[in-house]
């Protein structure tokens, strides 16, 4: 092992001393640090320490590429700096740390509604469809829809109620489970809790203001029995209540009785709470919300209202309150025999659609983004936006302000231009359908907006903003046969095998900007086809990660060094669906296994399965060629040729 003693102390100095390091952790190659002051480190110097092979900032953490021995460059340096080291779970909440409150919101919201995704575009799309069979009168010169034409149509219009609503209206039941399942707690609690929300024997939140609310009366005082369909600032709250309380009696009480008092004492006081106070709070927000609007769009300044009130309906409907907003129109409709409001609506939807859109087409290399933003896209211009907003846009978050903009562009227009609908429709593209004839010219032009302003944002700060691997730019396409045979090792030369079954691809086009830009040296990529990974050649094990076994280090017997990567950035598993079956300074032939691994777990981990293999040090081998474009069996074709 080499002797990093000077490095480690440049490093150091280099990093802002041992009190601006918040927390550090290594991986197969890099020490991952947290700084507090990244700009006391000074990257320019860091990078000429001999044992540095470059450095890099991600998702909060500093990134210093040391190579396969990292493990002892990292002793050394925690020895050398008397701290310890931390888990690479704690450098990433660490890093979250390092977020500012906006980024944190944001990615919170993320954090609960991922899980909720696969329903909310189900349902999105059960909406959508419904919206088109029981709004749109395109029958009987337009004045009827397939439902009423159709006891069929109008059966599955009914049944499929069953789906949406169960998606939709009682939302708040997935949104509690989802926030104790972050947060670690009870996630049944969670799930109880939401039920009360939602619950038969309330009121149901879409008939508040138009049936007679209930009471429970205690006497003394009286709770509003009101439910929260479809709401999600009072299921968040509700969600976080409960987790506080159940880790506060948690706290308190003496482990014999904490099995009752627990979830009992939480549960209670999170349900009295959730009704007796955060409900309330988030209905008066939306009456709020109502007369603000009603009074915006009766204004002198109704254009400037419609930018406003454009720009903000995307972010309304994230809360929930957006549904709000049907009141407003029912009101609109009744005194003015229309409502100026809804097309502003249908706009904002379609805007949202049109930065999916984008995504779509930037992200047309990765197959997992395109499975969540295709039917996003759909149903967002069937005017359903959810599983566009919170499984696309909010995500990566430039798309939803492109969406935000091309909204207020076009609400500014259709307000000003007194843009008026006969009835609330199909908030998507079928919109216009429900527009009074005499704007439906505008209404076009407002749509065109919409289509193109939000795609165009999206598409220009996604070129800037995507990693290479959220594009999905990783595989080249195997090339032909003449090409591999034109690079087939000559006699002279010696061989390295394949180690997994799969494509191989040019180390440029691995999804990882350190790998890709060969800072960690030559080599190739590999679309994984198997999932144990062989030695390419005889060698002994240099260096493995115990703890997440995503790769593993070999020596070959001429002294080159390998590195062997499973996968991009799946140190994060932390093990999970990675086995070792060597540990250093094991022996190993060519075509022993190495390592097996889940494909499923880190698709499902959502990082790229994409192994790296890469030559870290030639040792006595010279002028080593890589052969890429080829689909490799693991221990049997050739990838490398050297002499
Ligand atoms: O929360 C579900 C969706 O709610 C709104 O859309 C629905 O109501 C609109 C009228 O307010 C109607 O035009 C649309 O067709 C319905 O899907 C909201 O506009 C959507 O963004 C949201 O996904």
């Amino acid at each position: 092992m080499a002797n990093y003693t000077d490095d480690v102390k440049k490093l150091l100095e280099l990093i802002g001393g041992r009190d601006n390091i918040q927390a550090v952790s290594h991986c197969m190659t890099r020490m991952r640090f947290v700084l507090i002051d990244q700009e006391k480190a000074d990257e320019k110097q860091i990078e000429k320490i001999p044992s540095v092979k470059g450095t890099f900032t991600q998702a909060g953490q500093y990134q210093v590429i040391i190579g396969n021995d990292v493990s002892g460059f990292y002793n050394e340096f925690t020895k050398y700096a008397g701290i310890e080291g931390v888990s690479k779970d704690q450098v990433k909440q660490e890093a979250k740390k390092k977020q500012n409150p906006l980024q944190k919101g944001v990615s919170n919201l993320a954090e609960i509604f991922a899980p909720l995704i696969p329903a909310i575009i189900v349902g999105g799309l059960i909406l959508g469809f419904r919206n088109i069979i029981g709004d749109v009168k395109f029958l009987e010169g337009g004045t009827k829809t397939l439902t009423d034409v159709s006891v069929f149509w109008s059966g599955i219009y009914s049944f499929l109620w069953l789906i949406g609503e169960a998606v939709f209206h009682f939302l708040p039941v997935g949104i509690v489970w989802s926030v104790t399942k972050k947060m670690g707690t009870t996630q049944i609690l969670g799930i109880v809790l939401g039920i009360t929300l939602v619950s038969p024997q309330l009121l149901n939140a879409y008939e508040v203001g138009q049936a007679a609310m209930k009471y429970w009366d205690f006497g003394f005082f009286q709770m509003q029995m009101a439910g929260y369909q479809g709401q999600v600032i009072p299921a968040i709250l509700a969600g976080f209540t409960l987790v506080y309380l159940e880790r506060f009696f948690k706290k308190i009480t003496p482990a014999a009785i904490s099995m009752i008092v627990v979830p009992f004492m939480s549960l209670l006081l999170s349900v009295i709470v959730a009704h007796g106070i955060l409900g309330p709070i988030g209905w008066q927000l939306g009456s709020w919300i109502s007369a603000g609007v009603y009074a915006g769009l009766t204004s002198s300044f109704r254009g400037l209202f419609g930018a406003f009130f454009g720009f903000i309906y995307a972010p309304l409907v994230i809360t929930g309150l957006h549904h709000m907003t049907n009141a407003i129109d029912l009101q609109l409709i009744a005194d003015y025999q229309g409502t100026i409001l809804w097309p502003m609506i249908a706009l904002s939807n379609i805007a949202q659609g049109s930065a999916v859109l984008a995504m779509i087409v930037l992200q047309k290399k990765n197959e997992r983004a395109q499975q969540v933003a295709i039917p996003a896209c759909i149903s967002c211009y069937l005017g359903v936006t959810e599983p566009a907003i919170f499984g696309v846009n909010l995500k990566a978050g430039f798309p939803f302000i492109s969406g935000m903009i091309g909204s207020g562009i076009a609400g500014a227009l259709a307000v000003s231009t007194g843009v008026m609908a006969n009835a609330v429709g199909v908030g998507g593209i079928p919109g216009i359908l429900s527009i009074k004839t005499e704007f439906m010219a505008v209404f076009a032009i407002c749509m065109l907006i919409v289509l193109v302003v939000p795609f165009v944002l999206t598409w220009i700060m996604g070129k800037k903003k995507l990693t290479l691997q959220e594009r999905g730019i990783a595989a080249a396409e195997v090339d032909t046969a003449k090409e591999v045979e034109a690079a087939a090792p000559s006699k002279k030369e010696q061989i390295l095998m394949s180690v997994l079954t799969g494509k191989i691809i040019p180390i440029e086009e691995v999804p990882d900007d350190v790998f890709s830009q060969k800072i960690m040296g030559e080599g190739i990529g590999i679309e994984p086809e198997s999932e144990t990974v062989v030695a390419p050649a005889n060698g002994s094990v240099s260096a493995v990660m115990e703890d997440s076994g995503h790769a593993c280090g070999l020596v070959l017997e001429n002294g080159m060094e390998i590195l062997i990567h499973v996968g991009i950035d799946t140190v994060d598993m932390n093990g999970e669906g990675f086995e070792l079956f060597v540990k250093e300074g094991d022996t190993v032939r060519c075509g022993d296994p190495l390592i097996r691994f889940s494909k499923e777990k880190i698709k499902k981990a959502c990082h790229p399965a994409t192994t790296v293999f890469i030559v870290t040090d030639e040792g006595n081998a010279s002028n080593i060629r890589f052969l890429s474009n080829l689909q490799a069996e693991a221990g049997e074709t050739v990838i490398a040729a050297y002499e």
